[in-house]
């Protein structure tokens, strides 16, 4: 058995509009890589961070938290050393900590011989989320993990069910280079909401799986809609409407926060739409002076992977 893998733990898009902690999918291009090694030596290190200033005491990195949380519980007879290559930026609304979180587990189990299955690594992986955003919450987590479209049925206890991806579906992203923590942006939510927004937004939940299921564009057009969390978060997001509106025009299925922000997603029925969104979606941000990166990935139905 191997004593050391590389994997590249993917970037996600938590909520996917209107499923607020429950929905999400995994990206293709963007991601960050991570070498996770045995070591005789007991415990969990982190040797090496590259590309953001994080934290290397295990206890305070949420790839140190997940990791401890399973090997705590599995009680191995060796340690693990993790090296993280970030590049997904903390704090950008595309699963910069899940893809940490996850990728530790993931790595620990393919090097003891796979004996968690997805749900169970997800629920070590939510620990160490628990650390960024205050809050227990797998809608980054179980895409990553999974692949595809994920929904969360349950949290406590965990079950995650896997959705179809429609073949031609393609994502633009859009990431102002500012920094949203989630924790902060949770705490601006409001803890209750009007019945005719709950019922407008679950209503958008269940037809979206259902084009999905069915790969109805038209419906996953109807479907991409927030009444209930972007009201209050696109104020954090300087030139939203200006974006939404200008993908929209360019012909986009639907346009969204992309799990607590700053980025922003928009799906696309076609690579050639995606690239029009991603046009439309720079000229908004050109006219400002705030940088911003973009991204056209398909959907990553196989999550992370051993490179
Ligand atoms: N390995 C890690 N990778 C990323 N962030 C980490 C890591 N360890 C600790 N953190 C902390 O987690 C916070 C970033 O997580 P946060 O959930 O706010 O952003 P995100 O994961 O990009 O967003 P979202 O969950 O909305 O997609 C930062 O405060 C960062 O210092
Ligand atoms: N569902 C979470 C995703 C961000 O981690 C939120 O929107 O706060």
């Amino acid at each position: 058995m191997k004593n050391e893998i590389k994997i590249f733990s993917p970037a996600t898009v938590a909520n996917v509009a209107c499923g607020f902690d429950v929905l999400g999918f995994c990206l293709d291009t963007i991601g960050d890589e991570m070498v996770i090694r045995k070591t005789e030596a007991k415990g969990i290190k982190i040797t090496k961070i590259e590309g953001y200033d994080l934290p290397f005491e295990a206890e305070k990195n949420v790839a140190g938290v997940s990791a401890l949380a399973m090997y705590n519980a599995l009680q191995p007879d060796c340690g693990f050393e993790i090296e993280i290559y970030k590049k997904i930026k903390p704090g950008s609304g595309i699963g910069s900590s899940s893809a940490s979180a996850a990728g530790s587990v993931f790595g620990m189990n393919a090097l003891l011989g796979n004996p968690l299955n997805n749900t169970e690594l997800t629920n070590y992986a939510m620990k160490g989320e628990a650390l960024a955003s205050k809050c227990e919450h797998a809608d980054n987590l179980a895409p990553a993990i999974f692949g595809g479209f994920t929904l969360v049925k349950s949290a406590c206890p965990l079950k995650v069910l896997e959705l179809p991806t429609p073949s031609d579906l393609f994502a633009t992203l859009i990431h102002p280079q500012i920094e949203i923590k989630t924790s902060e942006s949770r705490a601006i939510l409001p803890k209750e909401i009007p019945l005719s927004n709950a019922i407008t937004q679950w209503a958008n939940v269940g037809s979206l799986v259902h084009a999905l299921h069915t790969s109805d564009y038209d419906l996953i057009k109807e479907s991409l809609n927030d009444v209930v969390i972007e009201p209050y978060r696109k104020q954090l997001i300087p030139h939203f409407d200006d974006v939404k509106s200008a993908v929209l025009e360019s012909g986009a299925l639907g346009c969204a926060i992309s799990g607590s922000g700053p980025s922003i997603f928009a799906l696309s029925k076609s690579e050639a739409t995606a690239k029009a969104v991603q046009l439309a979606m720079q000229n908004v941000y050109s006219k400002s002076n705030i940088q911003f990166e973009t991204y056209v990935s398909k959907i990553n139905t196989q999550g992370i992977k051993i490179l």
